[in-house]
């Protein structure tokens, strides 16, 4: 049986979606919000891999965090083992955990990360070794929620009192290891006294904008109406939008950005209407080798998760379904990417790598 603990939803603001304590790892299972307040003792590897999987944690940088903590969890037990039998069995289960999900980079990155640092050391015991992993994994989840406090000091410079803010899927704090990306301008801006409207797409087919956005959102006091996806194009009609801000689970060389499923046509239709699209990212989602969109690979994810509205069937049984987890929108639509290093503008081929070429 997990070790499961319940938060009162008072509590909720102060849950994060990843929480490591006393060497443990617990993670916030998101499928439960926003009725559920539930955190999950992650006791294996395939608990992990399957929390991921199942978007119990989810979000680009909150499953790179969520990788690395779990090559903790499965390398614990193999201190004994000396360092060829170790990096060995370290690389299987990075692989293993790199399986779960493929568009967000940041999950490969992470692993990878971990993976590099023990190999870099030059130690030769299991338990030196775990040592060096469990401080990395610990390092990524620091850098995260600095981060993304990084993006938000940025972002903040393009909010402005009583904008209105459209933003489709969850980019918060669930989405990372705390202030979110496309949500850290807000808090910022929030706590510091500024009034604005945030408009939060629904994001079928799982529901991440009015499940997670808006509970988080409304958690913090910031003003959030929540949205269908196809009310997108009306509010922006009527002049309730003067901005869009989105996160991003990976962006391309040349500035395409992969995103999920929806924002595409977010970004078509803030064009038509001349409103600016920002997209949200610390550096660990910016994936150099890449050239564009076109080689990013958009998962494909259960039919039941388009067929089924929880756990009433609203598709014929036998039908055809396509249900891809992201799309990509192209460089050409994206008007800036804030990140922790600022406000990346185009050309992206040429400014992405001015900022991010280690
Ligand atoms: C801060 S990255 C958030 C990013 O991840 C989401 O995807 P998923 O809920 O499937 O993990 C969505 O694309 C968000 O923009």
């Amino acid at each position: 049986m997990d070790n499961q603990r319940e938060m009162k939803q008072g509590d909720a603001e102060k849950v994060k979606s990843i929480l490591w304590e006393k060497e443990q790892l617990f993670l916030l299972d998101q499928t439960r919000l926003p009725g559920e307040v539930l955190l999950e003792e992650q006791n294996s590897v395939e608990q992990v891999w399957d929390a991921i999987k199942q978007l119990k944690v989810r979000g680009a940088p909150a499953i790179g965090v969520a990788g690395a903590y779990g090559l903790v969890v499965a390398m614990r037990e193999q201190t004994s083992l000396d360092r060829t039998a170790f990096v060995a069995e370290l690389r299987k289960q990075a692989a293993y955990l790199d399986s779960s999900r493929p568009t967000a980079v940041n999950l490969h990155w992470a692993l990878t990360r971990v993976v590099e640092s023990v190999e870099r050391s030059r130690l030769q015991s299991g338990g030196d070794l775990f040592a060096v992993l469990q401080k990395t994994a610990e390092e990524i989840h620091a850098e995260d929620i600095q981060l993304c406090r990084s993006i938000g000091e940025h972002g903040v410079s393009l909010m402005r009192e009583g904008m209105g803010i459209l933003t489709h899927c969850n980019a918060g704090r669930l989405a990372t290891s705390d202030y979110g990306t496309a949500t850290a301008p807000m808090y910022l801006a929030h706590g510091r006294g500024m009034g604005f409207r945030v408009y939060s797409d629904e994001s079928r087919p799982l529901l991440q904008g009015s499940r997670l956005t808006a509970w988080e959102l409304q958690q913090a006091g910031i003003d959030v109406t929540t949205i269908t996806d196809n009310m997108a194009a009306f509010v922006m009609q009527q002049g309730l939008i003067d901005m869009v801000i989105v996160g991003t689970d990976r962006v391309a060389a040349n500035g395409d950005v992969a995103n999920k499923i929806g924002t595409l046509g977010v970004a078509i239709m803030a064009k038509h209407f001349d409103i600016p699209v920002y997209v949200a990212c610390p550096a660990s989602t910016v994936d150099l080798s890449t050239a564009t969109g076109e080689q990013i690979v958009i998962e494909e994810r259960e039919a039941e998760e388009v067929t089924h509205f929880g756990l009433r069937r609203t598709a014929p049984e036998g039908i055809k379904v396509r249900n891809p987890a992201f799309d990509v929108t192209p460089h050409e639509l994206v008007t800036g990417i804030i990140t922790d290093r600022g406000i990346i503008r185009p050309p992206f081929s040429e400014t992405l790598k001015a900022a991010f070429c280690q």
